[in-house]
């Protein structure tokens, strides 16, 4: 049996020093499983709610724990994250927090797949599952929302779309990782790591174009496979006043959509986050009609894993992806309803981390259940390796 008997609820450390929510689940059998919630830093202004954890634990064993225990089945994770919903009664978990909601979400998915001896990867994805992996995006270089000082744009991301493995892949980001700081050295840059293990030098965005595409060649040409990068420019956290700010400088609406557009011929783009506010559909819209047949552009603070806002984004072509962030929405079967929505509307489903991580790996079980074609969870740094060196362990079916 797989029946839930106790819940607990811990704070835990994160990746940026912060204390989060861990959830403990237990089930009749034995079964184990623990999960802890990652945090955001650019946050989108539609996420579920993160409350502070000494708050998010309170609530949850008032409200949630007792919906759980005795109550409910572990390997029914629907039936699990219905429990969650009905204990908190809120639209965006407001009641119990996004971040006890996720960790129980999570912990009581590990809980089942324990009970069943599968790993969790099979337990969300089911038996037939494809054999395909993800290919991990990984931040080279960054600032915005997670370091001062550095780029405008959030988020330069390596893709190693050619390595023949997942394994491959991973080491081949740590290489670029690794080059892109020799070229830094080189141009007498100094770097300290943004949040995500990221360099963050202080240099212009166009510059830190130029070292992307310089260390994606030279380890290309290294490895013998193709690499190609991306961005998450997190455009919301630029938009004010109507403009997007980049330093001293503005883009209106239109020369942003153009410098993207153009960014992406340039450079030949593979990936492309958030290049417009949260709230401008349209111009989503406009920007995929031009560029979307030759690189993904994806919602991540657009749609925060919300499928009503992505039935909005459906209806008018606004993307022809989504990102995925089970915090963003509070349970793992929210997820998995946006990733089905998604790929039933032809788009493609990218996992992705939070800036603040713990050693958690359950994005890297959700991304190979899901099919996902990429998984956004950074290149080096403990939190961000938990996850990559959970993929190879998939992959070499060591889990
Ligand atoms: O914007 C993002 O995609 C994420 C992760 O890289 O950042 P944050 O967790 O700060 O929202
Ligand atoms: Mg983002």
């Amino acid at each position: 049996m797989t029946r839930i008997t106790s819940v607990s609820l811990r704070r835990v450390l994160d990746s940026r020093g912060n204390p989060t929510v861990e959830a403990d689940v237990l089930t009749e059998s034995g079964g184990f499983g623990r999960a802890a919630a990652p945090s955001g830093a650019s946050t989108g202004e539609y996420e579920a709610i993160e409350l502070p954890p000494t708050e998010a634990i309170a609530a949850a064993r008032r409200h949630a724990v007792p919906r759980l225990v005795d109550e409910v089945y572990a390997g029914d994770q629907r039936e699990v994250d219905a429990a969650l919903r009905a204990a908190d009664g809120t639209e965006n978990f407001s009641e119990i927090g996004a971040n006890s909601a996720v960790a129980i979400s999570m912990a009581a998915a590990k809980a089942g797949a324990d009970v069943l001896g599968a790993p969790l990867y099979q337990h969300l994805g089911g038996a037939f599952r494809g054999d395909n992996f993800p290919t991990p995006l990984g931040n080279v270089i960054g600032g915005g929302e997670h370091a001062k000082e550095a780029t405008n744009i959030q988020e330069f991301l390596a893709a190693p779309v050619g390595a023949p493995s997942v394994s491959e892949a991973v080491f081949a980001n740590a290489k670029v990782h690794a080059r892109a700081s020799e070229i830094l050295d080189e141009r007498g840059v100094p770097a300290a790591k943004g949040d995500e293990g990221a360099w963050a030098p202080a240099v212009s965005d166009a510059e830190a174009f130029e070292i992307m595409e310089e260390a994606v060649s030279d380890v290309e040409d290294e490895l013998g496979f193709e690499i190609r990068f991306g961005l998450d420019i997190a455009a919301s956290e630029m938009f004010e006043d109507g403009v997007y700010h980049y330093g001293d400088e503005t883009k209106t609406t239109d020369e942003q959509i153009d410098y993207v557009a153009e960014m992406v011929d340039e450079y030949d783009l593979v990936y492309v986050e958030d290049p417009l506010d949260e709230n401008d559909y349209e111009g989503f819209a406009e920007l995929t009609d031009r560029v979307g047949d030759r690189t993904l552009i994806c919602g991540d603070d657009l749609f925060v894993t919300n499928v009503d806002r992505l039935q909005e984004g459906i209806d008018v072509g606004a993307a022809n992806s989504i990102l995925i962030k089970p915090n963003q929405i509070g349970t793992l079967s929210d997820a998995f309803d946006a990733v089905e929505l998604a790929s039933r509307n032809g788009m493609d489903a990218v996992i992705s981390h939070r800036s603040g991580e713990t050693e958690d790996t359950t994005i890297a079980h959700l991304a190979v259940a899901t099919d996902a074609p990429f998984i956004k969870t950074g290149t080096v740094q403990g939190e961000r390796t938990a996850k990559l060196n959970e993929l190879i362990r998939i992959a070499d079916d060591a889990v």
